[in-house]
């Protein structure tokens, strides 16, 4: 069984026991209630490249990363250094993350937030949007075709921004059939866990010019940003080095600078 596998069967064992205490009905009320979702294509497409910062606790590939007491804090500081997303990693199991890191963090910010984990059902969806999510992480690996076409159209239809993540061509062609709007390439084998940056340069070119394209993963600094830059991405996702490093307003500041720096071509010149 892959790392994938592994992580969804336990995302579904969690989720069994949320259903069982929060209907369906429930959470329906409790998105309408919510702030509006704010335009996550909108966020992320711009003159510079723009950043996705991630609140993670651990990973499957690197156990414990930060303690992480005060997500809403550090989404704060992602947000005064310039962050465009934040991203919060929702799965408990093998990234301490939850819904309530979610909710903190959207009533601390202004800026949208993308909900990060491994959704295979509408209910994560309306979850999303209840604890006040603006986008959704799907990932192309985790979904059957039929599954990945109607969980984008439900969301896009409960006003989530879709971000789809794929790691191989046949994976971008599943995306773009299915009607993404932002295609993300995660650098990560999900199945391995390998973190190869060559990925993005590889598999970006087969993404149609109008989608928004975002590179995942494996950003240590300004030097891979300006990379990913020059290789055709809008936006990169940031989590390890953020969450390890001294400073992260500044760290942030410094990679929303180097997205911005003049010598970036990223289809510009
Ligand atoms: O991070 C992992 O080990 C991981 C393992 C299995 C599935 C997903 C995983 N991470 C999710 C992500 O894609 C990253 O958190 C995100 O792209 C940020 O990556 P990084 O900057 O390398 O932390």
């Amino acid at each position: 069984m892959s790392v994938l596998d592994e992580i969804i069967d336990g995302v579904r064992a969690d989720l069994a026991e949320r259903q069982a205490r929060v209907s369906l009905d429930e959470l329906k009320e409790r998105a309408r209630k919510a702030r509006p979702a704010k335009d996550g294509v909108a966020a992320l497409k711009g003159e510079s490249v723009t950043v996705i910062c991630e609140v993670k606790r651990s990973s499957p590939s690197k156990g414990a990363l930060a303690a992480i007491a005060d997500p809403a804090g550090l989404a704060a500081d992602y947000e005064a250094g310039g962050a465009a997303v934040i991203s919060v990693l929702t799965e408990q199991r093998r990234f301490g993350g939850s819904l309530a890191d979610l909710e903190a963090v959207r009533a601390k910010v202004d800026i949208p937030v993308l909900r990060k984990d491994f959704i295979v059902t509408a209910y994560q969806l309306w979850e999303a949007r209840a604890y006040g999510a603006d986008l959704v992480l799907l990932i192309v690996a985790a979904l059957e075709q039929e599954a990945l076409v109607s969980l984008i159209e439900r969301a896009e239809s409960i006003g989530l921004t879709p971000l789809v993540e794929v790691h191989d061509e046949e994976e971008v062609a599943r995306a773009v059939d299915a009607g993404a709007r932002i295609i993300g390439v995660n650098a990560r084998n999900l199945k391995t866990l390998e973190v190869d940056r060559n990925t993005f340069a590889r598999v970006a070119p087969e993404i149609p010019d109008h989608i928004v394209k975002v590179a995942e993963s494996g950003v240590r600094g300004p030097h891979d940003l300006i990379a990913y830059a020059n290789e055709g991405a809008d936006a990169v996702l940031v989590g390890e080095s953020l969450v390890t490093g001294k400073d992260p307003r500044t760290a942030v500041a410094d990679l929303v600078a180097a997205g911005s720096h003049p010598a970036i071509r990223h289809g510009r010149d």
